[in-house]
């Protein structure tokens, strides 16, 4: 009986119905509800980017779009780079909206806050979000068609994303004092003011805490110093929350301590917590003026907290990972960097266009650490069926592009695909504008996110390798990505697999 199953699925309906995408064979001696159930779930969470793989080379590496059964859900993989240029630009038929809905009851939003996000205005009278904002909706869109806006307003280059870059440089700036390398992570001290620190520990105290404060203002943290430790607990668990894996008491706990510390910071009066960034100050203006309760409200901004957090410090550890273990290539980016700071003029703010545009070796690391280490992906809802790749994908499914799958397309990258050179970017500036190049995603969903995440780095290592003498301390062995582990970002080194960095102030 399993065996005539297995062969109508995985032979026959194919070879009846060859426009739509294969679905990679799974076995499982177990009963035939337990097997439509799991499909490749387990091996999935072991190591998913594996079973991907093996998907594509499955149907003869021809990256032809193909599916995997997840958990009862058959699911479908774009790998090839066309095809996903294809779905980004495929706004109608695939939808990324009610995927960000889904997200959002996850984070414990409730479904009638999320439906009043949604509904977009039925008059001039009725749209009570642009009244509050003092704004022109001629389109009637909803909270959530204007709040891509409201984002793109804050990070993309303008004003109100001068104000939080000059807050981000700050706040990094006062951190890489001599003197203020001290938490838990200075694992020793040495003659004139040598330290010894945890890589790992040190970058994700340092951005999380200016991101925290560069966002919500001083306040947030005065009311939870725990904070950042919080939000790692849950985001080294999160995939636990999209996989809506069973036993994740910790992750949930992890996630509502983040939430009702931001509950408490949206109890007090404006006035008691001044310093918040363009985006909360709307968030939170445009969500009261519909109506969402505090506790929502919290959860929409533990949202926040995840995505302008999740991904930044992780590239920094991989970007500092690799230049410290270059040591040629560590000097050519103290030289190519040190103009940014004007040595003419040593009270002048460092020069962020120049460490921008002006610095390909460090923009070159940054890119391959992001090619080497993301494993996110895209993903979209097939609101009517479309065919992409000759294939059709069903109405109703979700479709997922797997970024890491198109980084190592030796197509594209050439052939050291595997192997970490920076200057593959440095070379072919065009690269980082490459259809298989998608550390950030693309089309409707493309990461707003993008620039100060490169200043972030930037910043943070221009200032370190001007004010210290750097080098590797202890185990000097390369980390290696954990991809036991299932991630919805960038990859962690895997446990203990740290970077020991030996830090000298400079005369
Ligand atoms: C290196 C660090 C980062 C990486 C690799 C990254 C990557 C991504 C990816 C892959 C997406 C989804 C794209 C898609 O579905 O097509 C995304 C979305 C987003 N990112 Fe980032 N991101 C980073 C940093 C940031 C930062 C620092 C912020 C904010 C300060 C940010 C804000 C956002 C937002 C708001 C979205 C959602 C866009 C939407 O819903 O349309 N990201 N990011």
């Amino acid at each position: 009986m399993y065996s005539v199953w297995r062969l109508w699925a995985f032979t026959v309906k194919p070879a009846l119905h060859p426009d739509e995408p294969k679905e990679l064979p799974y076995w499982i001696p177990v009963d035939l509800i337990l097997i439509k159930l799991l499909g490749h779930a387990i091996e999935y969470v072991k190591n998913g980017q594996g079973v991907i793989t093996k998907g594509r080379e499955y149907f003869g590496d021809t990256r032809e779009p193909f599916a995997l059964t997840l958990g009862g859900e058959k699911l479908y993989f774009l790998t090839s780079p066309p095809d996903v240029s294809e779905l980004y630009k495929s706004t109608q038929a695939l939808v990324f909206d009610k995927i960000v809905y889904e997200l959002s009851i996850m984070f414990g939003v409730t479904h009638g806050a999320m439906d009043n996000v949604y509904r977009r205005p039925t008059s001039e009278a009725d749209d009570v979000v642009s009244r509050t904002m003092n704004i022109k909706n001629p389109s009637m869109k909803s909270l959530a068609q204007l709040n891509n806006d409201f984002w793109k307003q804050q990070l993309v280059p303008g004003e109100v994303y001068y104000n939080l870059q000059g807050k981000f440089l700050k706040y990094i700036s006062d951190w890489l004092q001599p003197g203020n390398i001290k938490g838990p992570y200075v694992m020793s001290s040495g003659e004139k003011g040598e330290k010894t620190v945890a890589l790992l520990g040190w970058v994700q105290e340092v951005l999380l805490d200016a991101a925290l404060r560069a966002f919500f203002g001083d306040k947030i943290l005065e009311i939870e110093p725990n904070l950042p430790k919080y939000f790692l607990e849950f985001d080294d668990d999160n995939w636990k929350l999209w996989y809506k894996w069973p036993k994740a008491d910790d992750m949930h706990a992890a996630k509502d301590r983040v939430s009702k510390t931001i509950q408490r910071y949206l109890a007090l009066p404006k006035s008691e917590r001044p310093g918040a960034s363009f985006i909360v100050e709307t968030f939170e203006k445009t969500q009261r003026a519909l109506g969402t309760s505090e506790e929502d409200l919290a959860k929409i901004f533990c949202m926040v907290v995840f995505v302008t957090n999740t991904n930044t410090y992780k590239v920094l550890f991989w970007t500092m990972a690799y230049m410290l273990h270059n040591p040629d290539l560590l000097d050519i980016i103290r030289k190519e960097t040190a103009p940014a700071l004007r040595p003419e003029d040593p009270d002048a703010p460092l020069s962020l266009p120049y460490l921008m545009d002006s610095c390909p070796y460090l923009a070159g690391v940054f890119h391959e650490a992001l090619r080497l280490c993301s494993a996110s992906s895209s993903i979209r809802l097939v609101t009517s069926p479309i065919t992409i790749g000759g294939k059709i994908l069903p109405q109703g499914s979700r479709v997922i592009v797997p970024f890491r799958q198109m980084h190592f397309d030796g197509r594209y990258f050439g052939q050291d695909v595997d192997s970490f050179n920076p200057e593959r970017f440095v070379k072919n500036k065009n690269l980082t504008h490459s259809p298989s190049y998608r550390p950030f995603g693309g089309g409707i969903s493309y990461c707003p996110g993008r620039f100060i995440a490169r200043q972030e780095v930037g910043v943070f290592i221009t200032l370190l390798l001007h004010r210290f003498d750097v080098g590797l301390g202890g185990n000097r062995k390369f980390p290696e990505l954990n991809n036991e582990k299932p991630t919805t970002g960038l990859m962690d080194p895997k446990p203990g697999e740290d970077v020991h960095v030996v830090l000298r102030p400079k005369a």
